[in-house]
């Protein structure tokens, strides 16, 4: 049990340097944010809920594997390398997919309600 409370701790320890040292991932919490209070505005179900909050954390958690691949790069390549620049670009292709999807998603779910309630 003092293992596990060390690991957590140890986890919380990588999203709080993710969110200190990663300007995108302000960035994805942000948005998170907005479609959380656009969900909460437009009463989605609890279904169109759990959609929306997997999506969110699947951004976070891939911005987060960015980070520390980045991080393992720098430190395995501080010289400039093809392969240090394909490790990093596909990374950060990975987090750009994802977002892409998260964003496609929360527009299915907030947009036609949103739509009704504006108009
Ligand atoms: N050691 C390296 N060798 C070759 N290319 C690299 C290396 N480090 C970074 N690059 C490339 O330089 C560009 C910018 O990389 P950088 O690490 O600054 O990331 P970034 O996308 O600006 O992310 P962030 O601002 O979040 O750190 C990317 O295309 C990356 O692949």
């Amino acid at each position: 049990m003092k293992r596990f409370g060390r690991s957590f701790r140890y986890a919380c320890e990588g999203v709080a340097y993710g969110l200190r040292t990663q300007r995108h991932m302000r960035f994805h919490l942000s948005a998170a944010a907005v479609a959380a209070a656009v969900g909460l505005i437009v009463r989605i179900g609890l279904l169109e809920w759990a959609l929306l909050l997997l999506t969110m954390a699947g951004v976070i958690a891939a911005e987060l594997i960015n980070t520390a691949i980045e991080k393992a790069v720098d430190l395995a390549s501080p010289a400039v390398h093809p392969l240090a620049k394909a490790a990093k670009d596909t990374a950060a292709g990975a987090v750009l997919v994802l977002a892409v999807a998260a964003a496609a998603v929360g527009l299915i779910i907030l947009g036609p309600p949103l739509w009704e309630l504006i108009f």
